[in-house]
């Protein structure tokens, strides 16, 4: 009875604590225009409501997009609590990654790093909050990412694309239909497994747990951020428990890889120039944190493969529908490249069509949609006071898709890009991330999307599956949601 008795006591005591945390933080936000919440839930779960009221054909950012239409370029809303401030002003976009470098906000990178107590991303590139020590490792990793390093990585773009090429001649037969982005996603796992960490894994012919991990990885992320029922059922801590086993596997590889190279510098021998040794050569007078270095393993796995293969497969999905933009593609293939099957850095440069086609593809699909800052300083966007602390979201997948910037938004139209067709404002158009903190990873992932598309036209004609929905869903990053389906035939030239 007495155990009961203090139950209860606690379960009120925390019940007016987030009652009146809520209240104030509403408080505080009230002169910032946004969506109304609903009734007593909504005062606790804030617009987490409308998120999960959402038709099946519309992902969270589609919403986001529709509260931009009613409030203008700067509005709040509520998930549980928390007050997230979203603009897309493209002068306050401006003033927070480039003029004020507002550092990235701990209530999202934190839980990036650590989603449900479990180590994850950790203190990687990606969520690491501590800037002295960000600057001093992306100045190790840069390297990887210059076009010396880029160069020496062609020919493994080139070798695991021919070998996906391969695969994709065994199913095209016309018949076999495929999910085309489960196929990439293997390739861009060899890929990076490969230059990243020299480990030859062959996922596109043999299963392993790779791919899993980092996708329950990234879904462990989401339902840390947006299932605020999870700690409280059976089935969620059941998930919560395998989270952590998964986790911890991913990062034992990690281990066991890191430490085996930094034995084989020890020893002087021989090593595979890949982005592992170069940050560790370039490190070589300093006592690594092997945690952290697990942290930038597991960071490169996640942030190098799901990413361009959900680029790859929204370009198939796109271009699926665009009889014209297909074979606009393909004739610059042929003129510029014909059979030649080992591409060069080079050759790729001679392909301006197709450099538009991902970037337009990266304008409507974004593939990481959005990106938070916190203000150390009073700051204010428009004519809105924003309290210090806050939770500033900027959205690529929002600015990308908003007609004030893009008219025809929904029109897949890579000749926005060609010749200066469209003027693109600066700051609306930001997939790859701004300023310092940019995407280490932008033209490493645009070569190898390059390579892959290339071989695929010059060898397979394809048809999107009839069935095929043309939505994009959203688990942390953004992708096809049937994954893009099609069947292959060899082209015929
Ligand atoms: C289509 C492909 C990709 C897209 C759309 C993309 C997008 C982004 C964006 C938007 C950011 C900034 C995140 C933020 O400010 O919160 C970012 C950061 C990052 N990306 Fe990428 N990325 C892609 C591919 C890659 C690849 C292939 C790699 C590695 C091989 C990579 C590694 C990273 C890393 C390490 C960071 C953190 C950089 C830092 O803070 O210093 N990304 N990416």
């Amino acid at each position: 009875m007495r155990i009961i008795s203090i139950l209860a006591a606690f379960g009120l005591g925390l019940i007016g604590y987030k009652t009146i945390r809520i209240y104030l933080l509403r408080r505080k936000y009230r002169h910032i225009p946004g969506p109304k919440t609903r009734g007593l839930l909504g005062f606790y779960l804030g617009n987490i409501v409308d998120i999960r009221n959402l038709p099946k054909n519309k992902i969270f950012h589609d919403l986001i997009i529709e509260w931009s239409k009613e409030f203008g370029h700067v509005f709040k809303y509520q998930l549980m609590d928390r007050i997230i401030v979203f603009t897309l002003d493209p002068e306050t976009i401006r003033e927070i990654f480039i003029t004020q470098l507002f550092p990235k906000h701990p209530d999202v990178y934190g839980v990036f790093g650590f989603p449900l107590n479990t180590r994850f991303l950790g203190n990687g590139l990606i969520t690491d909050l501590d800037h002295q020590r960000w600057r001093h490792r992306r100045n190790l990793f840069n390297p990887s990412f210059h076009k010396k390093s880029l160069v020496g990585f062609m020919e493994e773009f080139n070798l695991k694309s021919k070998i996906l090429m391969e695969k994709f001649r065994t199913f095209a037969d016309g018949k076999q239909i495929i999910s085309i982005l489960d196929e990439f996603n293997n390739m861009t796992m060899d890929v990076i497994a490969t230059v990243g960490f020299g480990m030859e894994i062959d996922s596109i012919n043999k299963d392993n747990n790779l791919k899993n991990y980092v996708f329950e990885g990234l879904r462990g992320f989401n339902r840390a951020l947006f299932d605020p029922t999870l700690k409280l059922s059976f089935s969620g801590w059941s998930f919560i428990r395998s989270y952590r086993r998964l986790m911890k596997n991913l990062r034992g590889l990690g281990r066991k890889q890191i430490l085996s190279r930094i034995k084989l510098i020890q020893d002087g021998s021989y090593l595979i120039d890949d982005i592992l040794t170069i940050m560790l050569k370039n490190n070589q007078n300093e006592q690594f944190d092997l945690e952290i270095l697990i942290d930038d393993f597991v960071t490169f796995f996640v942030a190098g493969q799901e990413t361009t293969a959900n680029l790859l497969a929204a370009v198939i999905l796109e271009i699926g529908q665009k009889q014209e933009i297909l074979k606009k593609l393909k004739n610059e293939i042929d003129s510029e490249i014909g059979h030649k099957s080992d591409l060069t850095y080079d050759d790729l440069n001679k392909l301006k069509y197709l450099g538009c086609v991902l970037k337009e593809t990266l304008r409507k699909w974004a593939i990481v949609p959005f990106m938070t800052r916190k203000n150390i300083v009073p700051f204010q966007i428009k004519s809105y006071n924003i309290p210090i602390g806050s939770n500033i979201q900027v959205s690529s997948y929002v600015s990308g898709n908003c007609e004030d910037f893009f008219p025809n938004a929904s029109i897949f139209d890579p000749e926005r890009f060609y010749s200066n067709k469209q003027e693109i404002k600066n700051y609306t158009y930001m997939p790859f991330g701004l300023g310092a903190r940019n995407c280490i990873g932008q033209n490493f992932a645009q070569i190898e999307a390059k390579v892959c598309l290339v071989k695929f036209f010059q060898n397979f004609d394809f048809e999107l599956d009839p069935e095929q929905s043309f939505i994009p869903i959203q688990h942390s990053t953004i992708s096809p949601a049937s994954r893009t389906r099609c069947k292959l035939t060899i082209r015929n030239i």
